[in-house]
């Protein structure tokens, strides 16, 4: 870290919840908050991948308190007992950090999505993160405690493309609810983050890739996956300097800046240069991902008659 710039959070000696934490960004963010002396607790719904992530996490520290239950997030049941169980071991006090990391992308085009696609599309993409976040903020405020919430949504919760319309409406709720409480959650002295990473090379991403269409594939080529790691280190460096809305490369930070909304800025100056940037990159990007499109129709026509959905 520069000599000029202030940490503004330390995870040592601190309870961080990370739901999600059992695969990809929510493990890797678990096992490095671990290492730097946090007690993790990690919820997900499978319990054997939740038991190998408590040993990957255990094995970065030795003293801290590692906790893992089986939960779904998408009710606030679910949530209510998730915090409940994760709570115990603090003497029922609340996280001091929670970290939404629980979601799932299932992209297809949107033709051929069902209710239930559609549906779950926005419980595994907003309500996961909004009831823990709910159930949270509560614990927190009849408890008279301080702490920080740190939401996760996407480049996708900037802008979108074709093949995202289960997943990019949900990361622009989470978007909105971050954005509301940050400015709410002030009454309570809770900070709140949003996390909006480019493509991570996890499980989750290899799974999307089973239902992806081969033109989101094609549009998504002009970005370089990361690590889970890697984002990890971005959420924290982001975290450790303050800002509220953290991207971990160029092309979500040109989002970041062009559709800032209400949202602090990092540097006036530096978000002033990325606005303009954006604002002549994007028209021309979206000229030739149009162009993409439109040179795929005769091959969509193709399998949309295959498929039986074009007569
Ligand atoms: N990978 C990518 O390219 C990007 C991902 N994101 C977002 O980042 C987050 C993490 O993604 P990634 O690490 O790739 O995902 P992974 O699929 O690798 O991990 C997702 C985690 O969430 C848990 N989870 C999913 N649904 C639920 C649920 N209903 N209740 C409780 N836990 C649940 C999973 O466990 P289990 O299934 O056992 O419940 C798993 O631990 C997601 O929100 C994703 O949408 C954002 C931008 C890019
Ligand atoms: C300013 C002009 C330049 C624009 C270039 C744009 C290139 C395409 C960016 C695609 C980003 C998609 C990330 C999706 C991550 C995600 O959320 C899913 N993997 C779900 O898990």
């Amino acid at each position: 870290m520069p000599f000029w710039s202030k940490d503004l959070w330390d995870a040592k000696g601190k309870h961080c919840y990370v739901t999600g934490g059992s695969s990809g960004l929510g493990l890797a963010l678990a096992t490095i908050l671990a290492s730097r002396g946090a007690h993790v607790s990690i919820v997900a719904r499978g319990q054997q991948r939740l038991e190998e992530a408590v040993k990957q996490i255990e094995a970065c520290t030795c003293a801290w308190i590692i906790n893992h239950f089986s939960a779904d997030l998408r009710t606030a049941a679910g949530a209510n007992a998730a915090l409940d169980a994760i709570s115990e071991a603090h003497g029922g006090r609340s996280p001091d950090a929670l970290f939404l990391c629980a979601g799932v992308a299932t992209p297809r085009f949107f033709v051929e999505s069902t209710q239930d696609d559609l549906t779950k599309g926005m419980d595994l993409g907003y309500w996961t993160e909004a009831w823990t976040a709910w159930a949270v903020t509560r614990r927190m405020v009849e408890q008279g405690r301080k702490g920080k919430i740190v939401f996760i949504a996407s480049t996708l919760g900037y802008m979108s493309f074709l093949g995202w319309s289960s997943y990019s409406p949900a990361r622009h709720a989470v978007r909105g609810l971050a954005d509301t409480l940050r400015s709410e959650l002030l009454l309570y002295d809770i900070a709140v983050h949003l996390f909006c990473p480019n493509t991570m090379s996890t499980p989750g991403y290899v799974e999307e890739n089973r239902t992806k269409p081969h033109i989101t594939s094609i549009i998504e080529e002009g970005d370089s996956p990361v690590t889970p790691q890697q984002a990890a280190i971005a959420l924290l460096q982001g975290v450790a300097d303050g800002h509220t809305h953290i991207s971990g490369d160029m092309i979500t930070e040109l989002f970041r800046a062009a559709t800032r909304g209400s949202a602090p800025s990092h540097n006036f100056i530096y978000d002033c240069c990325l606005d303009a940037i954006a604002f002549i990159a994007t028209p021309v990007w979206r000229s030739m991902t149009d162009s993409k499109i439109r040179a795929h129709r005769s091959e969509h026509d193709r399998y949309l008659r295959e498929q039986g959905i074009r007569k």
